[in-house]
């Protein structure tokens, strides 16, 4: 484990990977401090009454053997893909260890998702089991007839539309179930992740994927675990953002992680939870941490004495915000930078001294990772290039699910590239400068434009749509569409509001145009293809 260090150098001189070839995520976050400490609270789960419920790493333990033991007797199994719907709550751990205890694939799905989002998931990766709750049935009630391979339905609220109660299956489970013996390279988690072109794909890590984070982990929530520690992020735990950063580490090290039900994110309401649970280490998305900007004086309004430090991920935070968190907070952003293919690979930390305005940080100890021209060279101090990490990595992932072709384009070598452009100063420390391509950053979200062009395209008065990145002082970027209209159907505001619903709620809440243009044609290659560059530039 990395343990604090004086500087940098010791902290990379001191490292070395230590991955057993038998691992198993599911045991490692539950079962290993229910037989050491089985008391010890694991999550604290927020009512939207403000109520407290704990479950400890026994509870975890015996109800995510109890879940095991009832899929497994429904013959879901080694392999098997296991999709997981639910908000922040200790059932979120049950499901994902009780998948990795069957040796199962953990597919993780964010509850912003509408019907057309988690038909295409659910489908790619062959899902056979669901485990969610009334607001996932009722996204699920359109589409299952869609999804063959779902055989098992299971939900937190009861019995019906097709679902198995969970309370009723999980009693009839056995609390001594014998996790399935896995290797640390064997496929355990997929996260979807937007790519440039085309659909979402699946990432598919091996168990070993939380090993590879705790490093990371460390640094940019500076060195815990301490005493009294106490984790909470309003990151959904379907993210690698939530799940990674934060829950699986922090349980690996008996740390308590806050579970709060899905809300909008109100920045007093977050400092008032930081305040009034004694919250030690929050992970905070850029976006975020602008949000909270908006509270003149924090430290005079809330008791934040408890808040040791911040950490941060998913699009760059920028100077002005980081100045802000040290004025206002009193506290040094760990800032850190990763993909879902390959995550937590850079971080800042206090601690070490590795901060700097401006810089997502250096390589994290045991990480290789180089800023590189297109021809494989390696860029000169402050020459952007494209951030770069050497396989074999332990949070590298394995590939991604059933797109041979994709897996290879990732790589040139053993380098894998993230199509992020960066520089590195003369000190080592990188500098996120931007993308050259169509993905969008948006609130930490990286989002490709096809998912949403093909739902815009089957709106009805849709003929033809494009989708760019605008930048944004919020979000980094927004989503923003250039439509033409089919005939009959004219521009009004009224329209452009239903196409936003229309995208809401069939795709992604978090992926709707915020902005949208009518126009009379779209730029297109000769070739037929959209222009986008073009439509970037016109914002
Ligand atoms: C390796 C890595 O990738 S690390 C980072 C991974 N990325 C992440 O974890 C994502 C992080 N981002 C977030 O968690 C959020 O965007 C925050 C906390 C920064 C900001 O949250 P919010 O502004 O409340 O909402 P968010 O951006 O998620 O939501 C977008 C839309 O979803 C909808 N929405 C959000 N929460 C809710 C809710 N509880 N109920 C219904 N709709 C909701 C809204 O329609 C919202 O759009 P609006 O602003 O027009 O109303």
């Amino acid at each position: 484990m990395l343990q604090a260090a004086s500087t940098y150098d010791a902290l990379v001189a001191g490292f070395a990977w230590s991955i057993p070839k038998r691992y198993n995520i599911g045991v490692d976050i539950c079962d290993r401090w229910a037989t050491r400490d089985p008391g010890r609270a694991a999550i604290l789960e927020v009512s939207a009454e403000g109520g407290i419920a704990t479950t400890t790493f026994a509870g975890l333990r015996d109800a995510s053997n109890r879940l095991a033991s009832a899929l497994s007797g429904r013959g879901v199994g080694t392999g098997d893909r296991i999709a997981v719907l639910l908000p922040q709550s200790a059932a979120v751990v049950i499901a994902h260890a009780a998948a990795y205890k069957l040796g199962a694939i953990a597919l993780p799905l964010a509850g912003l998702f509408g019907p057309d989002a988690l038909r295409y998931r659910l489908r790619d990766a062959g899902a056979r089991a669901l485990i969610t709750d009334g607001s996932g049935l009722r996204k699920l009630a359109g589409i299952r007839a869609g999804l063959p391979d779902l055989d098992t339905v299971v939900s937190l609220d009861g019995a019906g539309e097709g679902a198995l109660d969970y309370a009723a299956l999980a009693a009839g489970g056995d609390p001594a179930f014998e996790p399935v013996v896995t290797e640390a390279d064997d496929p355990a988690l997929m996260i979807y992740t937007s790519g440039t072109t085309g659909p979402a794909k699946g990432a598919l890590h091996a168990h070993r994927v939380l090993l590879g984070h705790l490093p990371g982990w460390a640094m940019m929530h500076d060195f815990p675990p301490r005493p009294g520690d106490l984790m909470w992020t309003p990151s959904d735990w379907a993210w690698a953002g939530g799940l990674l950063n934060v829950v699986m580490p922090s349980l690996h090290h008996g740390v308590p992680v806050v579970a709060q039900p899905h809300a909008r994110f109100a920045p007093e309401a977050a400092l008032g939870l930081i305040q009034d649970l004694g919250i030690t280490n929050a992970f905070l998305p850029p976006t975020a941490l602008r949000m909270l900007r908006s509270v003149a004086k924090p430290r005079e309004r809330f008791d934040l004495t408890r808040l040791r430090n911040i950490a941060s991920a998913g699009e760059a935070l920028g100077p002005e915000t980081f100045a802000w968190a040290e004025r206002e907070l009193g506290l040094t952003i760990g800032e850190a930078y990763g993909q879902t293919e390959c995550n937590l690979v850079l971080a800042a930390c206090r601690e070490a001294g590795v901060a700097r305005p401006g810089s997502t940080g250096r390589p994290v100890p045991g990480h290789r990772v180089a800023i590189l021209r297109p021809d494989g060279s390696e860029a000169d101090i402050d020459e952007p290039g494209e951030i770069c990490v050497a396989r074999p990595d332990p949070v590298m992932f394995l590939r991604y699910w059933n797109q041979p072709e994709a897996t290879e384009r990732k790589f040139s070598g053993d380098w894998m590239l993230t199509g992020d452009q960066a520089r590195r100063d003369a000190d080592g420390y990188v500098h996120f400068v931007g993308r050259e391509d169509d993905l969008i950053t948006s609130a930490a979200y990286r989002i490709g434009p096809t998912e949403i062009e093909d739902c815009l395209g089957s709106h009805l008065a849709v003929a033809l749509a494009a989708v760019i990145g605008k930048p944004d002082a919020l979000r980094t970027q927004i989503v923003k569409a250039f439509v033409v209209l089919r005939p009959g159907f004219p521009p009004s505001e009224a329209l452009a509001a239903e196409i936003q619903a229309f995208v809401r709620e069939r795709l992604s809440a978090h992926e709707y145009p915020r902005e949208i243009a009518f126009r009379e044609n779209l730029p297109m290659t000769t070739t037929g293809k959209i222009i986008r560059r073009q439509l970037r530039d016109e914002g």
